[in-house]
């Protein structure tokens, strides 16, 4: 994984990177922020393709069974067609007349994709094959260490975490106002780019049967600074109070911002939200899934802390069934509402009646 935490650096960087299939050598870049097509052209001796994530292209109203397809640019295109075609709502006419040559993304393509993913950066990616006349100059540059080359198969795994992953870094006592007898233990993913924290709510190691747990994905606006767009601020404070009255626990705060998304984009997300789309169209059209979340972190850190059965304060069907998956027993669910408001009543029910959160009647109550 050594070398995909640099291409990931450099891919945020802007800088492109090559992705080795076996077959071939591919150039990356990133289409965020991408100044010219151009450069990657001359670099690679081909013309790079868009590639671009099936959640992206349905919602340009094609369909697509292969997760993300390969785009060849022509000559002509432009960057703001770039941009219409990754990332624009309602893609523009020329936009879409370029979709036309679609064809299903390989490997290496796919690898590019998860990079892009991995980095947080709107998945969508230019790729180039590098040319029988470019490959003296591309491996050049790779020997001196101006390119980096990874394996395109290393890049695919980059998102999906490996048992045991995650290193115990450090700890300490942090009293909470409801919860005065708190440890918060910090896990690093081994990349170094994500970290996790455990708050250690009273002395769960001591209760008999399930302990009671949390897990929360980091909401900046909401759990910071009480956005009202959600609930996650609330909710947050609830489970800390819950767990405390519960005779303690375990909150696992995640960072999984945006439902995994990352911050940047959940802001972009929220600008779609404000020109009519729900939460999860407005994601798509960025070419994200409903839920980007992966909790194969949260396992780790209660087999790191020894917690096989639990009681779970959640309305998410998904992150029950995910525990499931990785071994730990749910004994129980407990609900656990924010307030439903005029701002974030909308958001509420699109979790519910898309992706089955379960609200009771909750929702329903509001405004009555
Ligand atoms: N992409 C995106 N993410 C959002 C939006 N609103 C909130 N989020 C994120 O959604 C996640 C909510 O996390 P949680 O409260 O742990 O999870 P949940 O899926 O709501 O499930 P429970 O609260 O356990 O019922 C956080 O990562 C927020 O940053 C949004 O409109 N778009
Ligand atoms: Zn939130």
């Amino acid at each position: 994984m050594y070398h995909i935490e640099r291409a990931i650096f450099d891919i945020r960087r802007g800088l492109p990177v090559v992705l080795n299939t076996g077959e071939k050598r591919l150039l990356v870049q990133a289409l965020e922020g991408i100044e010219s097509v151009d450069m990657l052209a001359k670099l690679a001796g081909t013309r790079p393709s868009l590639v671009l994530t099936r959640h992206r292209l349905e919602a340009m109203g094609m369909s697509l069974t292969a997760e993300a397809a390969c785009l060849p640019l022509v000559e002509h295109v432009n960057e703001d067609d770039l941009q219409a075609l990754a990332v624009v709502q309602t893609a523009s006419r020329p936009a879409h007349s370029l979709l036309s040559g679609l064809k299903p993304a390989g490997p290496g393509e796919r690898g590019a994709v998860a990079l892009m993913r991995r980095a947080l950066l709107i998945p969508a990616a230019l790729c180039a094959d590098v040319s029988d006349q470019a490959a003296e100059s591309v491996a050049q540059e790779i020997a001196q260490g101006k390119l980096l080359e990874v394996d395109s198969r290393d890049a695919a795994k980059c998102l999906a975490g490996a048992p045991g992953m995650l290193k115990r870094v450090s700890e300490a006592r942090i009293p909470l106002e409801d919860a005065a007898e708190s440890r918060f233990v910090l896990f690093r993913e081994p990349d170094g780019l994500r970290e996790h924290v455990a708050v250690v709510i009273g002395q769960p190691e001591t209760l008999e049967g399930a302990v009671p747990l949390r897990l929360h994905s980091a909401c900046l606006t909401g759990d910071l600074f009480g956005s009202l767009r959600c609930d996650c601020g609330e909710q947050l404070r609830n489970a800390v109070a819950g767990i405390q009255a519960m005779g303690g626990g375990v909150l696992l705060y995640l960072a999984q911002e945006g439902r995994g998304i990352g911050l940047a984009n959940k802001l972009r997300a929220y600008t779609l939200q404000d020109g009519g789309l729900d939460t999860m169209d407005a994601d798509q059209v960025l070419g994200f899934g409903d839920d980007e979340r992966q909790y194969a972190v949260a396992v780790d850190m209660l087999n790191a802390l020894k917690i096989s059965q639990v009681q779970l304060l959640t309305n998410n069907p998904l992150k029950i069934a995910a525990l499931r998956e990785g071994g730990i027993e749910v004994v129980s669910r407990q609900a656990l509402y924010g307030s439903v408001t005029d701002q974030n009543h909308r958001y509420l029910s699109a979790k519910a009646n898309r992706a089955g959160h379960l609200f009771g009647d909750v929702l329903g109550r509001h405004g009555r």
